[in-house]
């Protein structure tokens, strides 16, 4: 007996499989069909490849293969498995597509649903998709939205073969066959053939009877008066609606238009009915098979409904019968109020979305399949959150995947965060390919710099905390000078680092982005001094157009490396202002950014925000700081420490703004659970082989009191790109979350006035502003923000009422204008610890003018909540700055008291302690706040 499906064929219906499988395909099962069946097409969407690769293993073996690849992103890899069943269809369907020639035989792969909307990305990928497929008997599907067809009618034009999806009403339908036929139109005007060029127009139609059936019942449920009417035309619009269309075809084809394209070869634009597996039980399962057969269609069927049909169908019921039936049922569902126009308007959105959803899903699937193949190739994170903050996260994730925050992100949409420039600060993203740099003269440079012992980098904020990290994390290969990174204007640092090196065997290398910046224009001014103004062993890192720039051709300098003003100065580790000093340590740069790549694509545009690591950790950093918990503290293990202070103005200098932002707390030695309020998230690093420290045992106890904890594992120091670039992306996304634009600095310039017009004063004047002591001893001079109130007082009793304001949510500040040296952070360390234990609340430090460009921002501008204490001194000796009156001494002294009107003109509480030379050390103010915090 011939199949029932046959019977379809010879009344001139084309029997599809809407479904594409590897496991099918590579057991002959779609031959199967098409010898017994008479089968002569396949579709697939999404959905249906989410059903096929999204679970289970059957296409491990293709994933691993690909996943090989260092640089395959996530859509990368599905794609090459959907392409590769895509092909083995279209190998099928081959023998069927040439013995009708061309008239059928086709296979559809669809375009990524992100793009519904997207004209011209449309077209690209369609393109794209066809050459990659690269068969004659490939149709490109494309939805039929607005956006769709201006690119239906180029496709067309460009004589690429098209199957229309998406279709609901008899308006786009139309629209459809206009496009069409003008595609086709537009190649005989070129003298182009049209007989080899196919189109199909999906027709849904179960989907429209699961809506407006929704609408019936829930009228019917309610004791509509017409609910008779009602129930008389259940299951019965989606029919009619196709069979007008169809009706419409028959009268279009006839039209003089169309036979003026026939005459050439052209081939009808056949109706396809798709969504033809029923959705209500209560139907018959062939009913959108049985009623709708008819010459020149086409019907793509589910297996299921496929082999329902083949074991009860029934081949009656053509679609040019009961037209006035098909009729009556629209007038009916118009007459009762049923909107058919809004309900197929809204299937349209709702099919992108659902698309949209399984793709979604599909490629979680493959980055989670990604990850895991990569094993310690990336970083891995985990998180263990308290419930209320996992929901919040979790939500957040949800509407990141459905608002295409990746994308967004990639595509530099300033909506995502607040619509002003960001679009124009994410040079950073290219960055991370290794795209800004030239790799040969960072290579030569590399070479050149063997034959210096030491490098000396001179800059701040951003152009110096990352190479500073690299440094010390990675450190100079054998051979290659040893780098030294002053970020400071302390004459005892800046003495330490000259008396380290021989100028004269040293590369310096002055590196900043604006190529304005005072510091390091003045150590520039001295170490040229020191290496006898000898340009030869100088290079620059500056964005083009500077005053660096313009310093460094005047003065001969080796090299200027040009940064990108696209990219912001905490972004830019990945870009010139990294790679060039990583370069001259003898880092194989190339092989730098390949093992950063992995963090890369993982963080891509097509990883969905809950497998997308850094979209991940940007919801709970945000969602964290929006719920309190805005004090970042972050703890590590021992060859990761150098990262913090990296991560510090990053996060600081990013969010800390208009009163909002997260805090980052780093070197604050582990406490006992009791210290920690509920304003901290603690995110630990770990390098693997680090010795065991005893604070993974503390974070767990952390986490069980409810403490957030998310911990990251480097596997070897080489993978710490890969924390540059997850932090970026997380910072970036904690930005959008927090509603701050996270590429400005808005609050730094302010204290660089207050400094340069106290220098300026001094230059003019040979002598700082006179001040005032609030309280004196012999150790201490006290200066409080407005040099009043506290004459009486001794130092002691300032300090202790300056403590005693800390409440929970605080955190308290210690900016040490001193040597970054041991014995001062060891100090500063003491003092954190002893504050943090007795009043429960954070602390952070910074060491200046460092931290003026990196957390000072977020000190500023951020939460109002920071209680600092100034620490300065006399310098002993000083350092003459070369061509200046004001030494580095006074500039240090200058920028400390800038610094401090600024915070205090912005209602931060803050207090100055100046160590006297005659007695004060910085252990006798460890001792005193030791002391002021006990009270
Ligand atoms: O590279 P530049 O322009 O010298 O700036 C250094 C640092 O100063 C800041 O502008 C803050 O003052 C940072 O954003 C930046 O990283
Ligand atoms: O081309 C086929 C369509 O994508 C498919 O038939 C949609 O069917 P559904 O409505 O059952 O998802």
């Amino acid at each position: 007996m011939t199949s029932r499906l046959k019977q379809l064929s010879e009344a001139g219906q084309a029997v599809w499989l809407d479904f594409v499988d590897r496991k099918f395909l590579g057991q002959g099962g779609l031959r199967k069909l098409i010898e017994e069946d008479g089968l002569t097409g396949v579709t697939s969407n999404p959905s249906i490849f989410e059903k096929a690769m999204g679970h289970g293993d059957a296409y491990d073996a293709g994933f691993t293969e690909f996943l090989g690849k260092a640089d395959a992103s996530v859509v990368d890899t599905y794609e090459s498995q959907a392409i590769a069943d895509i092909k083995a269809a279209a190998a099928d369907l081959r023998p069927a597509y040439d013995r009708l020639r061309g008239k059928d035989g086709y296979v559809s792969l669809e375009v990524s649903p992100y793009l519904a909307n997207n004209t011209d990305a449309t077209i690209e990928e369609a393109q794209r998709l066809w050459a990659a497929v690269g068969e004659p008997n490939l149709m490109v599907k494309v939805p039929g939205t607005k956006a769709g067809m201006p690119a239906i009618r180029r496709l067309i034009t460009d004589g690429i073969n098209i199957n229309v999806t998406l279709l609901f009403s008899l308006e786009a339908y139309q629209a459809l066959a206009e496009a069409y036929v003008g595609g086709l139109e537009a190649r005989v005007q070129r003298g182009e053939p049209v007989d080899r060029v196919a189109s199909v127009a999906s027709f849904f139609v179960s989907r429209i009877d699961a809506q407006i059936d929704k609408a019936i019942d829930a009228r019917v449920a309610a004791y509509d008066p017409e609910s008779d009417a009602l129930k008389a035309i259940r299951g019965k619009v989606a029919i009619a609606n196709a069979k007008l269309a169809y009706d419409w075809y028959r009268g279009f084809i006839a039209g003089n238009r169309w036979q003026a394209l026939a005459a050439k070869g052209a081939m009808p634009q056949r109706l396809l009915w798709a969504s033809t597996g029923t959705k209500d039980s209560a139907y018959p399962d062939t009913l959108y098979i049985d009623t709708l057969i008819g010459p020149d269609t086409i019907n793509t069927m589910p297996p299921k409904t496929m082999d329902a049909f083949r074991d009860h169908g029934s081949v009656h019921g053509m679609l040019t019968e009961r037209l006035d039936e098909a009729r009556h049922v629209l007038d009916e569902a118009k007459r009762l109020g049923l909107d058919l126009g809004g309900v197929t308007t809204g299937l349209v959105d709702e099919g992108v979305r659902l698309f949209a959803d399984a793709a979604d899903a599909l490629l979680g699937a493959v980055a989670q399949k990604r990850t895991a193949f990569l094993g310690d190739r990336q970083n891995g994170m985990t998180a263990t959150l308290p419930a209320g903050l996992n929901e919040a996260v979790e939500k957040r994730l949800e509407q990141a995947r459905a608002d295409v925050w990746a994308r967004q992100l990639w595509a530099g949409d300033a909506k995502l965060w607040t619509g002003k420039d960001e679009s124009k600060w994410l040079g950073w993203l290219a960055a991370a390919r290794g795209q800004q740099v030239d790799p040969a003269a960072l290579k030569a440079l590399g070479e050149e710099a063997k034959r210096y012992s030491h490098a000396v980098l001179l800059g701040m904020g951003g152009s110096s905390l990352g190479p500073e990290v690299l440094a010390n994390i990675l450190g100079n290969a054998p051979g290659s000078p040893t780098l030294h990174v002053l970020d400071t204007t302390d004459p005892g640092q800046i003495t330490t680092v000259a008396t380290a090196i021989d100028p004269a065997d040293t590369l310096f290398i002055v590196s900043s982005k604006s190529g304005s910046t005072m510091e390091p224009e003045l150590l520039r001014a001295f170490f040229y001094d020191l290496a006898g103004k000898d340009g030869a062993c100088f290079v620059a890192v500056t964005d083009p157009g500077s005053k660096l720039e313009a310093t460094a051709k005047a003065d001969g300098f080796a090299h200027v490396f040009p940064g990108d003003p696209a990219i912001g100065g905490r972004y830019s580790v990945l870009s010139a202002f990294g790679m060039v000093p990583a370069a001259a340590m003898g880092i194989d740069v190339h092989a730098f950014y390949e093992a950063t790549a992995p963090m890369v694509f993982a963080c891509g545009p097509d990883a969905p925000a809950a497998a997308n690591p850094g979209i991940r950790l940007g919801a709970i950093i945000g969602e964290a700081a929006l719920a309190g918990r805005d004090k970042l503290t972050i703890l590590t293990s021992p060859k990761l420490a150098p990262f913090g202070a990296w991560l510090e103005q990053l996060l600081a200098e990013s969010t800390g703004k208009e009163g909002k932002g997260i805090v980052p707390v780093d070197l604050e030695p582990i406490g006992a659970i009791e210290a920690y309020g509920a304003d901290r998230l603690f995110v630990h690093f770990e390098m693997a082989g680090d010795a065991e420290d005893g604070l993974d045992t503390a974070l767990t106890k952390l986490a069980e009191a409810g403490h957030p904890v998310v911990r990251i594992t480097v596997a070897k120091p080489e993978l710490i790109g890969q924390e540059f670039f997850r932090w970026e992306i997380a910072t970036a996304v904690a930005g959008a979350v927090i509603g701050i634009d996270p590429f400005d600095q808005p609050d730094v310039e302010d204290a660089k006035i207050a400094t340069r017009k106290l220098v300026d004063a001094y230059e003019a004047s040979g002598a700082l502003e006179p001040e005032t002591a609030a309280a004196e001893d012999n150790d201490f001079a006290i200066f409080t923000a407005d040099d009043s109130g506290f004459g009486s007082a001794q130092p002691a009793a300032l300090l202790r009422m300056h403590f005693a304001g800390l409440a929970p949510g605080d955190y308290a500040g210690f900016l040490g204008y001193v040597e970054r040296d041991e014995t001062n952070a060891a100090a500063i360390a003491a003092m954190r610890v002893a504050v943090r234990d007795a009043k429960a609340v954070a602390t952070v430090a910074g060491f200046g003018p460092r931290f003026l460009h990196s957390t000072g921002q977020a000190y500023k501008g951020g939460p109002a909540s920071g209680v600092f204490l100034t620490i300065t001194r006399d310098p002993d000796p000083d350092l003459a700055i070369p061509g200046r009156t004001a030494s580095f001494g006074t500039v240090q002294i200058a920028q400390a008291r800038g610094d401090m009107d600024v915070l205090a003109a912005r209602g931060r509480r803050v207090l100055r302690v100046h160590l006297k030379k005659a007695g004060g050390r910085i252990e006798a103010l460890r001792a005193a706040i030791v002391a002021a915090a006990q009270n």
